[in-house]
């Protein structure tokens, strides 16, 4: 074996996490090498959040344009999926080309390697053809891929992942979307707005189903209302491909067809291949166990979608902040997922943060819900088109303070950050009642709520002790 160059740092995997670590630890003068299959930056940029965003940008503003009449007029829309193509080619990726990323980081100092990279024993790192010895640690940051499921035929035909649906120059004539969580919904919504017969096809009993059962029931009713086939508990029982068409055949007989098959039925971390036996952790887990301080053994940290917190690139981001603290030796606080925020960007966006009602029971809390629709309030009722949406507070009866908040709506994403600073620093509900919510704002509708949390106290006999 080649003898071990002697560095500080080496990080496995340059997407959000990964990069943040090289990149921050390089420019603070440590000798980092970062090691990345295919490109810098991950699937974030190329394949995940910016492209796809883009297309949303561009599907809600044909569904805007479509509420002119009514409002102001009219509008006619004929949709051309091209300048989206043309803009995630030429703005979004380089046509798949991380040469900027890469100059990014070389040009702090750090040294890339293009290669897949694999533990060798503790802070020793095989990656092509080179051994790297680690003084200070490794940080694996290896990301996930989708996970595919066990239906019969689905190995053998040439199924969509998001990477073909955001590289697709066209939108296809007809899709089916196996799973309706995030990348599902975001696409399905988008797919459509462009003219696609789009079905989704979802295993559980409501869209988004790790969310509040209302976001998914809210959301289903406007997929629905835009065309789209919404079918949940409905399971995969068998795929074929002939000529231009998949047929998806459910349990119970129905087959549903189309010309290109989606499946995002979630993504998982592939441990297998990164040499983790060699420090004794067991490759066949499900995601990298880290501690508080993103710790998985000695001196080897875990960021990203890898450790199974989550996986968004903020929290990526997040994650990395902590290791960069820790292999500089600089003090701050462990991670801390209370007020753990997501987005899922269809129109209307599902914003969240922190539990569910359903995980707050399971946790043995005491909880409190309150409900507003925001075509209710003063602005949802003024937006008229396009208002559906909802805030759903979680309240800790016993210590009086949220725990979790779902805010759908035309800026759903962005009324969520209130309810998560007031779950982050555990600002009272009382306080928060008596608080001034700017007239007519969206997030009017979480002081609505906060006044439904009130009117839905339990009885006082229920509710004494
Ligand atoms: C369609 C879609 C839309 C999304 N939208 C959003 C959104 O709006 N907001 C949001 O917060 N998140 C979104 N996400 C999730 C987001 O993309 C991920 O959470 C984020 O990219 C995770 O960053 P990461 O650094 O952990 O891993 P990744 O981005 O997955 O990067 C991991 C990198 O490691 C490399 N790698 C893997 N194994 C090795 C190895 N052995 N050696 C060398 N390199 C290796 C890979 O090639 C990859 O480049 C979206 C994802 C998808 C698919
Ligand atoms: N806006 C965002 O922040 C954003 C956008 C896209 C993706 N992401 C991240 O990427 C992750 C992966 O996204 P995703 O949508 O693939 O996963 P997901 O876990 O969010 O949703 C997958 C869905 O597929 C369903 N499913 C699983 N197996 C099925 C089957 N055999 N038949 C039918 N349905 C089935 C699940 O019940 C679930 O509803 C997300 O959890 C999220 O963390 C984030």
């Amino acid at each position: 074996m080649a003898e071990a160059e002697q560095v500080d740092v080496v990080v496995i995997g340059m997407g959000p996490g990964g990069e943040h670590v090289a990149g921050t630890l390089a420019e603070a003068g440590l000798s980092v090498v970062g090691v990345e299959a295919e490109l810098v930056g991950g699937e974030c940029p190329y394949w995940g959040c910016v492209p796809s965003k883009m297309m949303i940008r561009a599907g809600n503003a044909l569904a805007e344009a479509r509420r002119v009449p009514g409002l102001a007029g009219t509008a006619e829309v004929a949709p051309d999926y091209s300048p989206v193509a043309r803009r995630i080619r030429d703005e979004a990726t380089d046509d798949w080309n991380d040469q900027v990323a890469a100059d990014r980081f070389t040009g702090k100092g750090g040294r890339l390697v293009r290669a897949r990279g694999k533990l060798a024993g503790p802070g020793r790192v095989e990656a092509g053809g080179e051994v790297f010895a680690a003084r200070r640690g490794v940080v694996i940051a290896t990301g996930t891929k989708p996970s595919v499921p066990p239906v019969p035929g689905l190995a053998d035909v040439p199924y969509w992942t998001n990477r073909d649906a955001v590289a697709a120059k066209e939108p296809p004539r007809s899709l089916i979307v196996l799973g309706g969580g995030a990348i599902g919904l975001e696409l399905a919504q988008v797919f459509a707005r462009f003219g696609t017969r789009v079905e989704v096809v979802e295993a559980m009993d409501g869209l988004l189903p790790a969310e509040e059962p209302e976001a998914g029931e809210l959301l289903a009713g406007v997929l629905r209302r835009e065309g789209v086939t919404v079918r949940t508990g409905a399971r995969a029982s068998g795929v074929r491909h002939a000529g231009d068409t998949f047929t998806l055949a459910l349990e119970g007989g129905t087959e549903v067809t189309a010309e290109r098959l989606l499946v995002a039925t979630g993504r998982r971390a592939d441990l297998s291949g990164l040499g983790l036996e060699t420090v004794g952790l067991d490759p066949g887990a499900k995601a990298l166990k880290v501690d508080a301080r993103l710790l998985a053994a000695p001196a080897l940290w875990g960021v990203g979608d890898v450790t199974g917190h989550g996986a968004f690139t903020h929290v990526a981001m997040y994650e990395a902040q902590i290791v960069v603290r820790a292999v500089l030796g600089r003090p701050g606080p462990d991670a801390d997922y209370r007020a753990l925020p997501r987005v899922t960007f269809t129109d209307p966006e599902v914003g969240a943060v922190g539990l569910t009602e359903r995980q707050a029971r399971e946790r043995g809390l005491r909880v409190r819900t309150g409900l507003a629709r925001l075509p209710s309030t003063a602005r949802g009722w003024i937006h008229k088109a396009g208002n559906e949406g909802l805030v759903k507070l979680v309240e800790d009866l016993d210590r009086g303070v949220l725990v979790g908040a779902t805010t759908v709506g035309p800026a759903g994403g962005e009324v969520m950050y209130g309810p998560a600073v007031a779950i982050q620093a555990e600002v009272p509900v009382e306080a928060l009642r008596h608080m001034i919510y700017a007239y007519p704002t969206f997030h009017r509708g979480v002081e609505d709520a906060l006044a439904d949390l009130r009117a839905g106290e339990p009885p006082a006999e229920t509710s004494a002790g």
